[in-house]
């Protein structure tokens, strides 16, 4: 492999069932043998991306105090602003030179859930910026449905009744996060100096790219491979719960972020299942020895989160 798939969704959106079974097919393959792809044609027009990105610019331009005012070590649900050299995606590696912030599924106050102080389930912080919350809710859920679609496609390929995701997709951890990385390349000669090496927690990341290089996708031989932006194209890729429940089927693949070039924005939207979803890869893979035990998804994310941010070793 020496550069990523690029697949169209059309064929998921069709009501002939045959088509559905060609796209999923294609994404299968991609989950099996690189596990991250490019995918087009996903009804998002670009638009809708763009102003993401006019969001996330608006965002980081505020004061410090302003965004520190929403940090997300006032958050136990994963939600808000990461400052610059907060994160380590590979703590062996050192801290990442990137600024985030962090939207989860947008919750009132007075939702049970949040009420019962139930992992992840909290309320989100925003910028005082008018129009900002309705825009960045809207992208939410525009990749929340693409992704609802795209698993629709692996549950066919991987044998599973095709709404097998539905019910823990329905009020899923997903999380957009805004990030921006600043020109660092002629400061920093670590490889990995923007995101340390790492691989996804979730099931799936749909992931928007401005025009600026730094994302690289290691192969199975080990070598690195550059992911360029691709007008019109989101990167996708599997994390590593969605490894595990397949037993190993599909591959989460460790991706770093090279100290760009110039300053660079990019927007990942993570989409994890339920807090209380059981991942247990007896449910995809029945006739296989189970690699892995079952785990409430809440239990496994926090214990990945855990080790990302010293705050929450804390
Ligand atoms: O910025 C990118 O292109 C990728 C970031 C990433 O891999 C992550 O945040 O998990
Ligand atoms: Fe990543």
């Amino acid at each position: 492999m020496s550069s990523l798939p690029i697949i169209s969704l059309t064929g998921l959106m069709s009501d002939d069932l045959d088509q559905r079974k060609e796209t999923a097919a294609e994404l299968g393959r991609a989950c099996r043998e690189v596990g991250f792809f490019y995918v087009k044609d996903h009804g998002i027009p670009a638009s809708v991306s763009e102003g993401a990105f006019e969001l996330a610019r608006q965002l980081f331009a505020l004061p410090q105090d302003q965004k520190q005012a929403m940090s997300i070590k006032n958050s136990p649900h994963n939600r808000g602003y990461v400052a610059m050299a907060d994160e380590k995606l590979n703590p062996e590696s050192g801290a990442d030179m990137k600024e985030g912030f962090n939207i989860g599924t947008d919750f009132p106050a007075d939702h049970p859930d949040v009420l019962a102080g139930k992992p992840f389930r909290g309320v989100n912080f925003w910028p005082e910026i008018d129009g900002w919350r309705e825009r960045a809710l809207e992208y939410f859920n525009a990749c929340l449905d693409m992704g609802r679609v795209i698993h629709r496609g692996l549950s066919l390929d991987l044998g599973c009744p095709e709404d097998f995701f539905e019910p823990h997709l329905k009020e899923p951890i997903a999380t957009l996060r805004m990030l921006r990385y600043p020109a660092s390349a002629d400061q920093i000669d670590r490889q990995d100096g923007g995101a340390g090496t790492h691989t996804d927690y979730g099931n799936i990341t749909i992931l928007a790219t401005d025009k600026v290089a730094g994302l690289e996708v290691s192969n199975r031989q080990g070598e690195w491979i550059q992911a360029p932006h691709v007008p019109g194209a989101f990167v996708c890729n599997i994390g590593d719960c969605l490894m595990r429940w397949s037993n190993d089927v599909y591959v989460s693949t460790p991706h770093r972020v090279r100290p760009p070039e110039s300053e660079r924005y990019s927007i990942p939207f993570f989409l994890e299942v339920g807090p209380e979803s059981v991942v247990d890869p007896r449910d995809i893979a029945p006739d296989d020895t189970p690699k892995y035990e079952p785990i409430a998804f809440a239990d496994y994310l926090a214990s990945r989160l855990n080790a990302t941010y010293d705050h929450r070793a804390d």
